[in-house]
């Protein structure tokens, strides 16, 4: 992210969702995106996931500039270099969970010849093998975040952005998805971008980046314990207004 500024609106109605905001994410880095409520979090994760432009300023993925890429190569990138984990799972209710865990490889032809093997190794990663013939609305809130979770890893894309993964899980299921998304980082070598207010579900990260006002604040890199971190990112929340230090929820 080089110089990133978002201006919304018009001459007398301007809202500036991001100011020259800079930072680097290094390949294989799970990384954290905290701020108080409007310090431009969404946007910032809507200009990586190419729905949204920048005003000015550039983001390079992997060496790509992706700002500067035409429609096509756009839909390319984004099908074959994202991976998306959102907290609304966007799960498709007339397809079973194998057909929704394929979809981002099924819908674009040509269809990988390993998609099954794909499908089987994705599934088996996210414990969802007995799983899926059944249909999203026969499985637990937290099943179905493995769900979208198995199809954002489908495709193998480089980077993985998450906005509030957790959210509408409860502690055990939260927890549960934070321990895959941290083997999938680790044992797949995935670059992880999550966005998220809790500092529980950031302790899971190696590295926070805090924005405020719609540009970079602070930073805090894990190097001991989870608990340790989880207090540090607690600290560094509660000197940023808008109240997005949590008590420890467990
Ligand atoms: N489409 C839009 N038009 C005008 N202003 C917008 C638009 N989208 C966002 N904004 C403004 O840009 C700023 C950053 O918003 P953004 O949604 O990125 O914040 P956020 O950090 O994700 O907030 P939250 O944690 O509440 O979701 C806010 O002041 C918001 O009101």
């Amino acid at each position: 992210m080089n110089h990133l500024t978002k201006i919304y609106g018009h001459r007398f109605n301007r809202v500036a969702a991001l100011t020259d905001l800079s930072f680097a994410v290094d390949a294989g880095e799970f990384v954290g995106i905290m701020g108080p409520s409007g310090a431009g979090k969404s946007t910032l994760l809507n200009i990586l996931a190419t729905i949204d432009q920048p005003t000015t300023g550039t983001v390079t993925v992997n060496g790509t500039a992706i700002g500067a890429l035409s429609d096509s190569a756009t839909a390319k990138f984004r099908r074959e270099q994202l991976g998306f984990i959102f907290q609304d799972f966007n799960l498709i209710g007339d397809l079973t969970v194998a057909d929704n865990i394929t979809t981002p490889l099924t819908l674009v032809p040509p269809v990988p010849a390993n998609l099954a093997s794909r499908l089987a190794a994705v599934a088996k990663l996210l414990h969802l093998t007995a799983l899926l013939q059944r249909y999203p609305a026969e499985l637990s809130r937290g099943q179905q975040q493995r769900v979208a979770a198995a199809r954002a890893l489908i495709a193998e894309p480089s980077l993985i952005l998450a906005d509030e993964p957790t959210g509408s899980l409860d502690s055990l299921a939260a927890s549960e998805l934070l321990g895959y998304l941290t083997q999938i980082n680790l044992q797949e070598d995935r670059t992880i971008l999550m966005v998220t207010h809790d500092a529980y579900t950031a302790s899971y990260c190696n590295r926070i980046i805090f924005i405020k006002d719609g540009t970079f604040f602070a930073e805090v890199t894990r190097n001991g314990s989870r608990a340790r971190f989880h207090q540090q990112i607690i600290d560094m929340a509660a000197t940023l207004s808008g109240g997005i230090a949590h008590a420890p929820r467990r």
